[in-house]
């Protein structure tokens, strides 16, 4: 079996990750710019892990300034293949209480479009299955880790991504809620996209931390509401991190994720430009290699 390596991409309030030995920083440029912060690489139960906080340490970063491209890049450059993504998002379902751990299996984009979204351009066009973008089986064992770990857990549901940095208007929540999603949050897409398109797994951990704006009897999010509750609920965050890796040396997925450029490539490979196939080596090289 494959030993994985494992990327932890840290949200609001998650912004180091604990318990690894043989720790060092790593600082990476990308073809597509800088990322958030150093990398900090480590050994968990043997498991090589990389960790990276989406807002930058001292949460510097807007959700619409996070540079997704080059986090994404660089987790593939340090030979990531599965990404816990950890995040904060309000509950737009009553049963989905503040302090409840939900594991989505479906994202809506309502972002507007002012994200580099796609590792694809500068001659090379590839269009990969998004239909379920979430890895089944890394979501699996994040669920089972939190239901070990003593969390209320709701496996599955729909992730509304927003531009923010605003939370929603009263109205916007209310229509949110009548297509049915489960949970909202601003940072997630582009996340998702380019994990698949860089063939890593990737599955969110999500701490409910607020009712949004919808809910009568709960006032309307804040930041000062938000992080109470992550500062209530960011060990049980990290146990759930720290169960999930330990159960990872002995189980092999079965996904598909690291096969997500197979038939996704549309370029003719005689004509993708040289520098474009040299950034993106460490996604598209074991293509660019074959004969054909
Ligand atoms: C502090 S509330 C809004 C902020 O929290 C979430 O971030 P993350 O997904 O990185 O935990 C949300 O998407 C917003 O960026
Ligand atoms: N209500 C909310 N809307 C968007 N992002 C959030 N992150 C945490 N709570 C949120």
């Amino acid at each position: 079996m494959n030993t994985p390596v494992v990327g932890v991409i840290g949200g609001s309030g998650l912004y180091e990750i604990e318990g690894l030995t043989e720790v060092k920083e790593v600082v990476l440029e990308t073809p597509f710019g800088a990322p958030s912060d150093v990398f900090i690489t480590g050994t968990l139960y043997g498991i090589t892990m990389v960790f990276l906080p989406r807002h930058g340490r001292g949460h510097r970063f807007l959700p619409s300034e996070v540079n997704y491209r080059a986090n994404i890049y660089g987790m593939k450059k340090l030979g990531v293949t599965r990404i816990i993504s950890v995040s904060a998002v309000g509950s737009m379902k009553e049963h989905i209480v503040p302090g409840h751990i939900v594991i989505p299996d479906q994202f809506f984009d309502r972002t507007q479009g002012r994200r580099a979204s796609t590792f694809f351009g500068e001659g090379i066009v590839g269009h990969v299955q998004f239909a379920d973008p979430v890895c089944a089986d890394l979501a699996s064992i994040l669920e089972k880790s939190a239901r070990e770990v003593g969390a209320t857990v709701h496996a599955g549901g729909t992730y509304i991504c927003i531009e923010g940095p605003n939370f929603s208007t009263r109205a916007e929540s209310q229509i949110y809620r009548s297509w049915g999603v489960d949970i909202i949050g601003m940072t997630n897409i582009p996340e998702a996209r380019l994990a698949r398109e860089a063939e890593i797994c990737y599955a969110t951990v999500a701490l409910a931390t607020d009712y949004d704006c919808w809910h009568e009897g709960h006032d309307d999010v804040s930041v000062e509401a938000v992080l109470n509750i992550i500062r209530q609920n960011v060990a049980t965050a990290r146990a759930i991190i720290k169960n999930a890796v330990g159960q990872m040396g002995q189980q092999q997925l079965t996904c598909r994720c690291d096969k997500a450029l197979e038939f996704a490539i549309m370029t003719d490979k005689t004509l993708i430009p040289s520098q474009t196939q040299q950034a993106l080596a460490p996604i598209i090289g074991k293509y660019l290699d074959q004969n054909g």
